[in-house]
């Protein structure tokens, strides 16, 4: 904080030294430069401090009393070595320049790019009059934006202490211009008449016309005034005192609207030094990390002698992957003991089963968490989508830091924790030993049988996998052991800071932060902040100020009503978001392994509901309940039930029916709306009706689904299918229908105790398994699993959220998948099931991206219009989807998408049965899937035969293939 600088006690002795310490270095800037430059103040004497020390590596200046007296002390090491060493090679300065000079000399072209130099209310942050009165020399410093140069002038000193004129307030008359912004970063501290003040704190000065704004570093308006002098807020310039509004502000620079716009200004830490440090890097590296680059004192050559100086393998091999060195600022502050650099080399047993994008993925999480892309941040979310091998990345990752290191080689870390779901936990020791094998390196995993205390107590381990519930129940065990990398598996559970696995996870102190997600996380800005304030705490400071900054004009501009002006700064404010946060995030999608995959069949059937589910659908729709829903009284509305008993009636009429008697017996019944929701339901049903004794004919899903199975167990005998649900319940029918056809089945959901989770995986994907049924609840277990062992998944029920859907088609389609693999999505024809697959299909592109910022968030509420749209059951339609897709085709033939590019682009499907409003939605999705081959079920030869003995029941399908070689 400025303020507490300001009050900072350096003895005088300490300033002079301090003085003279900066000077050699601005000298060696002022050598290697002679360029154009501006004057500085003899004040800015502080500016030369701040180069100093960014030359020297240091992130940014200090800004608290003990930072700088930190600082002193370095500046004063810094220089004594320098002085040895020269003293040592007893050569001439400039023909041989020693190594830290040689540092400040390779950091020059940088310094430039380095924004505190430039932005003032980061170094003006010592007691300025003391150093007049001390006698020091005034300098005269000379900067330029690029390269820099400096020299050092001795001038007398001008009073810098005038007091500050109040702006006065404009009588009137002075017109101007209203558009003309100008911005200014400024220090401020309530008026008062104190020689010596006391600054409160940094602030924007937004300058309009005649009026003016001041905003904390938090973006909120801590002043405001209108009315004053054109002609006096014109003039402002750096340096000016001023009072405004009550409150004494010193212009500590000019902030160019751009940085304004992005919201570069409000960030203390400023992301420029990042980025460039980061770009910098990547370029060059001034030592040869194979050569010693120093020669060190008896007691370090003691310490290098406990050091490897060559990498562990061969960096020039073929195929070697090699990681970026550090550059110069890293090695300043991480090489102390100025141990040589040493190439760090992902091991080559690991190296020849990489894919390219893996490759490309260990090296952006090395660097990440080594702290080279963003200074002091270690965290990183990998965000690869499902299947792409984000364990395979990480183990590289472990291994080679638990190893190797730049700097004499040294292992950068100890022990590793990766906290992931349950049933994950066994595949991540499979995981290690597959790549790994299990003499390389320890794994622990906590189990029943496996406690923590085993792990504490053996120093054999280094890497410690438990799973999430674990990690609360035994916190503070883990607390005590020192953790140096830490990887949370499927970590898009962190998205909210309030849960208690967030808090817990935040309370441990590692630095080293990795989130593996295949999940996107959608447009939630306020999720979005939870995952990068996890990895990379601070990174966007606290919250307030996020909401401020960024969240509030994202979501303003994205408003109707916005202002040209609002949009400009909402996108430029989210473009500022992604372009900061993209440092550390990567994602890449499942077309990078496309091609070592086999033939993928997705198909989207449209399945006739039965005659049952017809009637009973009607009568829903008939209820109180829904017809209370539409009129609006959308705070009160049970929406959520009737929905709920639809989707419970399309996958079979027996759930309804037991949901009915489960509630008839229950003490809620009361509640009004499920009482007028199910009215007069149970007389729908047989008089006899056992729910225990359902048939597949009552449900047009459970039919299609019947003779699906039957008729791979007939054309593929060899091959298994993984049977997907949302619900236990509907997993129970399922499972009563694998039963009575005798097909042998395995099944996992909530359930499920972990500690089997694993075992029913691996027995299922073996090849001497006699299970040709995997029952999966999506939602329990959907995540992260592998099961490669089916080839065919059929999704039996829809989710709103598309990303579960695609979460679980993604478990059988991935590396190691040897037959072409199958998808089916049962689908009820006209109901709402396919209201949910056109929102899904909607809203997946707004999914693409880690989160695309520049979309609208996705809905929440339903309007008056959706719920009808919802609540409307199409008998006549072969398929609604279709319908909406404004297709020339009648379904009658095998049409596909080529047909489209006969028509112009604007003919181009579109959803939604309001064709002018189409452009609002999301018209790509929709088609591509036109573009898909579809086909209604009458259609008259079927090429593909699991379709053709299906179709009976099957009003309308739509079939994609990727990578088709050798499909079907
Ligand atoms: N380079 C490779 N060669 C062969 N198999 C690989 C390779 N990389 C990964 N795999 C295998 O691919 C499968 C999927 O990998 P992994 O489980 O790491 O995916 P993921 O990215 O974590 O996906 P999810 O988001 O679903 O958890 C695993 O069985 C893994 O062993
Ligand atoms: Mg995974």
């Amino acid at each position: 904080m400025v303020g507490k600088a300001r009050s900072s006690n350096f003895t005088l002795s300490e300033k002079l030294d301090l003085l003279k310490l900066v000077k050699p270095y601005v000298k060696i800037l002022e050598e290697h430069t002679n360029k154009h430059s501006v004057i500085v103040e003899k004040n800015r004497c502080w500016d030369i401090i701040a180069v100093s020390y960014n030359a020297m590596g240091g992130d940014r200046p200090p800004r608290t009393a003990q930072g700088l007296r930190t600082l002193y002390k370095r500046l004063k090491e810094y220089a004594k070595q320098e002085l040895l060493q020269q003293k040592e090679t007893q050569s001439d300065f400039k023909s041989n320049i020693s190594e830290p000079t040689k540092k400040v000399m390779e950091m020059i072209p940088q310094i430039s790019s380095f924004c505190l130099v430039r932005d003032r209310n980061h170094i003006q942050s010592a007691n300025l009059d003391e150093e007049a009165q001390a006698g020091a020399s005034p300098l005269q410093v000379i900067l330029d934006h690029r390269p820099v140069a400096i020299t050092v002038e001795v001038k007398q000193e001008e009073d810098i202490h005038s007091a500050p004129k109040e702006i006065t307030v404009s009588k009137g008359q002075e017109e101007e211009p209203a558009s003309l912004v100008k911005y200014f970063s400024v220090v401020w501290c309530k008026a008062s008449k104190k020689k010596h003040k006391k600054w409160e704190g940094d602030a924007v000065l937004i300058v309009k016309g005649k009026s003016f704004t001041l905003k904390n570093l938090e973006g909120k308006d801590i002043g405001r005034g209108i009315g004053y002098k054109f002609r006096e807020l014109e003039k402002i310039e750096e340096g000016q005192t001023m009072m405004i509004g009550g409150k004494e502000i010193e212009v500590m620079g000019i902030i160019s609207p751009d940085d304004f716009s992005s919201g570069r200004c409000f960030q203390l830490g400023g992301k420029s030094p990042a980025i460039s440090n980061f770009c910098q890097a990547a370029k060059k590296c001034f030592s040869n990390p194979l050569k010693s680059v120093y020669k060190p004192s008896s007691k370090e050559n003691r310490q290098n002698s406990f050091c490897n100086c060559k990498p562990r393998h061969d960096p020039c091999a073929p195929n070697s992957l090699v990681m970026l060195r550090p550059d110069s600022r890293h090695q300043w502050m991480f090489n102390k003991n100025c141990f040589p650099l040493v190439d760090v080399v992902i091991d080559p047993h690991l190296v020849c089963h990489l894919r390219p994008h893996q490759k490309e993925g260990i090296r952006f999480l090395y660097e990440c968490v080594m702290g080279f892309r963003v200074n002091d941040r270690y965290g990183a979310i990998l965000a690869d989508e499902m299947g792409l091998g984000k364990t395979i990345q990480c183990i590289s990752l472990i291994w080679t830091l638990q190893c190797q290191g730049p700097y004499g080689g040294k292992p950068v870390i100890k022990k590793t924790l990766i906290v992931t779901p349950g049933s994950l936990v066994n595949n991540w020791r499979k995981e290690f030993q597959k790549w790994l094998g299990s003499e390389r390196i320890k794994i622990f995993a906590v189990g029943q049988d496996h406690k923590i205390e085993e792990f504490t107590k053996s120093p054999f381990y280094s890497v410690l996998i438990i799973s999430y519930e674990m990690l609360l129940r035994s916190l503070d065990q883990v607390k005590n052991i020192k953790f140096d990398l830490l990887i949370c598996d499927e970590g898009h559970r962190l998205k909210n800071s309030a849960v208690k696995t967030t808090a817990a996870l935040i309370s441990l102190s590692c630095e080293k932060r990795v989130i593996l997600t295949g999940t996107p996380v959608q447009n939630d800005l306020q999720e979005f902040f939870a995952l990068i304030d996890f990895v990379n705490p601070g990174i966007l400071g606290p919250l307030s100020s996020y909401r401020k900054i960024y969240e509030e004009p994202i979501i303003l501009s994205r408003q109707p009503s916005a202002s040209e002006e609002e949009k400009e700064l909402g996108e430029r404010r989210a473009a500022e978001l992604t372009c900061l946060t993209g440092l550390f995030i990567l994602r890449r999608t499942q077309e990078v392994i496309n091609k070592y995959l086999p033939p993928k069949i997705e198909n989207v059937v449209f399945c006739q509901p039965a005659a049952l589910q017809i009637e009973l659908y009607r009568k829903l729709l008939n209820s109180r309940a829904v017809r209370f829903c539409l009129q609006g009284l959308l705070e009160n509305s049970p929406h959520l039930i009737c929905i709920g008993a639809l989707k419970k009636l399309c996958n079979h009429p027996c759930l309804l029916f037991n949901s009915i008697k489960e509630k008839e017996c229950s003490s809620t019944w009361d509640k009004n709306e499920e009482r007028s929701l199910y009215e007069g339901l149970i007389n729908v049903f047989p008089a006899d009706y056992n729910p225990f004794m359902f048939t597949e004919e009552e449900s047009g899903k459970l039919q299609v689904l019947s003779k699906l199975l039957a008729v791979i167990r007939e054309l593929c005998p060899a091959e298994k299918v993984v049977l997907v649900s949302n619900y236990t319940q509907t997993l129970n029918i399922l499972q009563e229908v694998c039963k009575r056809h005798g097909y042998a089945y395995t099944r996992l959901d909530g359930q499920t105790p972990v500690s089997q989770r694993q075992q029913i995986v691996d027995s299922f994907n073996s090849k001497y398994s006699s299970d040709f049924i995997f029952l999966l609840s999506s939602k329990a277990g959907g995540v992260g699993l592998n099961l490669i062992g089916g080839s065919h998944l059929i999704l039996y029920d829809i989710d709103w959220n598309p990303a579960t859907d695609i979460q679980a088609m993604s478990r059988v389609w991935r590396d190691g998948q040897k037959h072409p693999v199958h998808i089916y999505r049962l689908l009820t024809t006209g109901t709402i099931e396919e209201k949910i697959y056109q929102r899904q299909i909607s809203k997946q592109d707004l999914s693409g991206a880690v989160v695309d910022l520049t979309k609208t968030s996705e809905h929440t509420q339903f309007s008056v219009e959706e719920l009808k749209n919802l609540f409307t059951l199409h008998e006549s339609s072969h398929c609604v989807t279709h319908d909406l897709l404004d297709c020339e085709c009648t379904g009658g033939k095998d049409h596909t998408g080529d047909a489209l590019e006969k028509f112009p682009i604007s003919r181009s499907c579109q959803l939604g049965p309001h064709p002018q409003k189409s452009h609002s939605l999301k018209p790509l999705s929709m088609a591509q899937l036109k573009q898909w081959k579809h086909f209604s079920g009458d259609h008259l030869s079927l090429t593909d035969p699991f379709l053709e003995r299906i179709r009976e029941n099957v009003s309308f399908f739509f079939q994609n293939i990727t990578n088709q070689t050798t499909a079907i």
